[in-house]
Formats: structure tokens, C-alpha cells, sequence
């Protein structure tokens, strides 16, 4: 048994970020970004007004009230041609360039607009001006590369002018689930036969941490069959299976994918749940083998295919980060495996939240997997824990 870290330091060994493929701007939204987005152009392109109202000369509202002559308009998109002189305003509205020989705008609800000329009451001279560049100028690098696009992100982008944003490629992952027990929820249940949930958590978990599942279906307990559907995962980033990862007489996973060329790197973690995890290559193709147990395939995944996912589409740091929590009942000592126990999470009278860990933890229970809020990771050989101590957890919050 390897040490969670060094498993999850072997498993990042195996991958890199992928190449990058142009997408529409309104499509990168959670992509990231393969290189850096740098303005194609100045923004604002030049000094607009910031209000609804007239341009003129600072010098001229020096005292007020005072009255200019009206010498012309300039709506936005259509600026005015031509300067404003001493004792002259041009009608302009918000975003309306600033015409030539103009450095302050009045609101138009500080003026009254008489026909040919324009009495202004209240005014600051230099005020409601948007200076040419005032938010970027071309040139200047927006985002960096390696940053996972808000919405936020794809507005500046739009706005720097791109239509396209090259982003990583998305990872493709192939999931089999394996075990005659298993069949596809609604399908009809012999003696014996279980849901299959494992496969669709993956293929969701895949998803939100942006890759594309590839479903090669549930395996049977058949040397044939599982090589057969092994080898659908050729072309993919990675192939993620789920069962057959231990010691039973029907655990084929290990023994089939030999035969079939799989250069084993570690079996077997000091985790729990998650003891039977394995790591190879088959060819070209890293195989991520998960436990059966639903909630051990999930946590897994969750500390070592979501840090793969990240890995692949540029982001880092490619771990799952950690966050702390008081603990709120306490804890036996632990034996030789990290333990990653199933918690609720509640408010505290401080800073950090309250984390209760359930009495039950079997890696069957999927209940209490879905009513968790986080993790709370307990390191090898950790004394007893006392209520009060601050742990360190991973939120689920995402999961
Ligand atoms: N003698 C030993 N037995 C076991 C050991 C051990 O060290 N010695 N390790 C145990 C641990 S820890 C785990 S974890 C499990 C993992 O076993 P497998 O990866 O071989 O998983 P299976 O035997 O195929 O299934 C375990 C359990 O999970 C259910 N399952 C399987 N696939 C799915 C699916 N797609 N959806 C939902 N549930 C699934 C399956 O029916 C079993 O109940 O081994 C222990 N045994
Ligand atoms: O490691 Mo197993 O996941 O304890 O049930």
C-alpha cells in the first residue's frame, strides 16, 4: 500500500495539459484558456461621457450659472466633426465621444437647454469624463493562460475583441463499470443484481470538471467481454473503471487488463475508503481502476481523476484544495490508512464551521455520501481527536 500523496503524485506523472482548439467566445464558458487573451483594441476607444448631457470647457463653468451657445449634438457611435470653442456645448449622452477642445461634461438635469444656447447651473470642471483606455488599451493581457472563463471572463474577452478564445481541448474519459451484479438503472433486477450508479457518477463527475464521458457500458465477469469493451477506450485521454479492483475470485480487472498489455504502476493505496485503487497504462491510453464500492469509486475519484481532469485542461494546482473545519464530536485514534470520513458541515459561533462526522461509514452507503458535506482527512496513525480541534476537510460541495 503507497501513500495517498505519492499515489496522487505517480497518478499527475502520467499527464499533461492538452493541445488547444479555437471555440466561439460563447461557448468558453468554464474552458480554459491555452494561452494568454491580449486586447485587440483600446477600450474606451476615446474619451466618452461617463452621463447624459453637454460638452464643454472647464474654463467656461469656472462661475456659474453661466450660458454657452448650442453648436451641436454627438449621440453615441456618431462623433460631433468638428471642436468646441470657448463658450460653446455640445449636446452628448453617455458613452457620446468627447468632441475636440471639450474636457468636462454637466449633467443634462444641471442645464437648461434654451434652443440656440444652453444655461448651465452647476457643474465641476474635468468631471464625467471617460478617459480614452480608461478600462484597457490594446495591447495589454487581459487573461492569463491557465484560467478556467467565468462569465465575467467571456465579457472582457468579448469586449478585447475576440470572437474565438483557444482553449484546452476537453479531456475524453471512458468509463466501464464492471460485475455481473450490476445492471442500468430501470432495467430489470434478477436474485442478487444492484443498480449500477457508479458508472453515472463518474460520467457526471467527468462532466463538471469539463471532460466529455465515453460509456463503454457495464463489463460482465468475463475475461472476453471486459478486454472487448477495455479496448473502446483507444483514442481517449484516459480510461476510469469501476469494480474488480480487489482480491475476490470474480475481481478481473487487474488480471484481464495484463493480458491485454496494461503496465501496472501501483495497486493498492492506504486510504479508505479506496484501498484496491490501481493505476497503469494500456498502450498510449493511463487506466485509472476504481473500487466497486459506490462510495470508495466516488471518493476516489474525487481526490485522483478530478486532479487528472485539471491537469489535463491546464489548471493548477492540479490537487483538490483542502479547507479547515472544527470538529465537532471526537474521534478514535486512526490505523495505518488516510481516512476520508463522511461529514455534515454546520455554522459555528466562530470563523469555521462545525464538522459532525456520521457514525456510519460503511463505503457502501451511498445515503450518507449524499447527505455529506465534506470529508474530514485523517492522516495515518493520527491519535485520538478531540472535539474542538481544528481538521483539515474536503468540501463537496461541487460533487
Ligand atoms: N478479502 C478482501 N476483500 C475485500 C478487500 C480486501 O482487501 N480483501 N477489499 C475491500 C475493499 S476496501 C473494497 S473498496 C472492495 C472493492 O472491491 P472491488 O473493486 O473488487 O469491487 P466489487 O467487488 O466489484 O464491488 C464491490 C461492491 O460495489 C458494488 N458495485 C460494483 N460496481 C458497482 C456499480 N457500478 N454501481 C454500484 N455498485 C457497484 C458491488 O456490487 C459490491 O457490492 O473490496 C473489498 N473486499
Ligand atoms: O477501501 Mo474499501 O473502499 O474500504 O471499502
Amino acid at each position: 500500500m503507497i501513500p495517498v500523496d505519492e499515489a496522487l503524485a505517480r497518478i499527475l506523472a502520467h499527464f499533461q495539459p492538452l493541445g488547444g482548439e479555437m471555440v466561439g467566445v460563447g461557448d468558453a464558458l468554464d474552458r480554459v484558456l491555452a494561452g494568454d487573451v491580449v486586447a485587440r483594441v483600446t477600450q474606451p476607444p476615446a474619451a466618452v461621457s461617463a452621463m447624459d448631457g453637454w460638452a464643454v470647457r472647464g474654463g467656461d463653468i469656472a462661475t456659474l450659472p453661466t450660458t454657452l451657445a448650442r453648436i451641436g449634438e454627438a449621440p453615441a457611435g456618431r462623433p460631433y466633426v468638428g471642436g468646441v470653442g470657448p463658450g460653446q456645448a455640445v449636446r452628448l449622452f453617455t458613452g457620446s465621444v468627447i468632441p475636440d477642445g471639450a474636457d468636462t461634461v454637466v449633467l443634462q438635469e444641471d442645464c437648461d437647454d434654451l434652443g440656440t444656447t444652453v444655461r448651465v447651473r452647476e457643474g465641476t470642471p474635468g468631471r464625467w469624463v471617460r478617459a480614452a483606455g480608461l478600462d484597457f488599451t490594446s495591447g495589454s493581457v487581459g487573461l492569463k493562460a491557465g484560467r478556467r472563463l467565468t462569465v465575467r471572463d467571456l465579457a472582457l474577452a468579448a469586449a478585447m475583441n475576440h470572437p474565438f478564445l483557444t482553449v484546452h481541448r476537453r479531456p475524453r474519459v471512458a468509463i466501464l463499470a464492471t460485475g455481473d451484479e450490476v445492471v442500468m438503472p430501470g432495467e430489470p433486477l434478477g436474485p442478487g443484481q444492484i443498480v449500477s450508479s457508479n458508472g453515472l457518477a463518474l460520467a457526471a463527475l467527468v462532466q463538471r470538471y469539463g471532460g466529455i464521458p465515453v460509456n463503454l457500458g457495464i463489463a460482465p465477469d468475463d475475461a472476453d467481454t471486459l478486454a472487448t469493451l477495455a479496448r473502446g477506450a483507444a483514442g481517449c485521454d484516459l480510461l476510469v473503471t469501476t469494480g474488480g479492483a480487489s482480491v475476490g475470485d470474480h475481481d478481473l480487472v487487474r488480471g484481464t487488463l495484463a493480458a491485454q498489455g496494461l503496465d501496472l504502476d501501483f495497486w493498492k493505496i492506504a486510504m479508505r475508503p479506496g484501498k484496491p485503487l490501481m493505476f497503469g497504462r494500456m498502450g498510449a491510453t493511463p487506466l485509472l481502476g476504481l473500487p466497486g464500492n459506490p462510495v470508495s469509486s466516488l471518493v476516489c475519484a474525487t481526490l485522483f481523476l478530478v486532479p487528472a481532469l485539471r491537469r489535463l485542461q491546464g489548471l493548477e494546482p492540479a490537487s483538490v484544495p483542502l479547507a479547515r473545519a472544527v470538529l465537532a464530536a471526537p474521534l478514535p485514534a486512526n490505523d495505518r490508512r488516510q481516512d476520508y470520513l463522511r461529514a455534515a458541515l454546520t455554522p459555528s459561533e466562530g470563523p469555521l464551521p462545525l464538522a459532525t462526522p456520521f457514525a456510519h461509514q460503511d463505503s457502501a452507503m451511498l445515503s450518507r455520501l449524499a447527505a455529506a458535506d465534506c470529508l474530514i482527512v485523517r492522516v495515518p496513525h493520527a491519535p485520538p481527536a478531540q472535539a474542538g480541534v481544528m481538521v483539515d476537510i474536503v468540501p463537496l460541495d461541487e460533487i
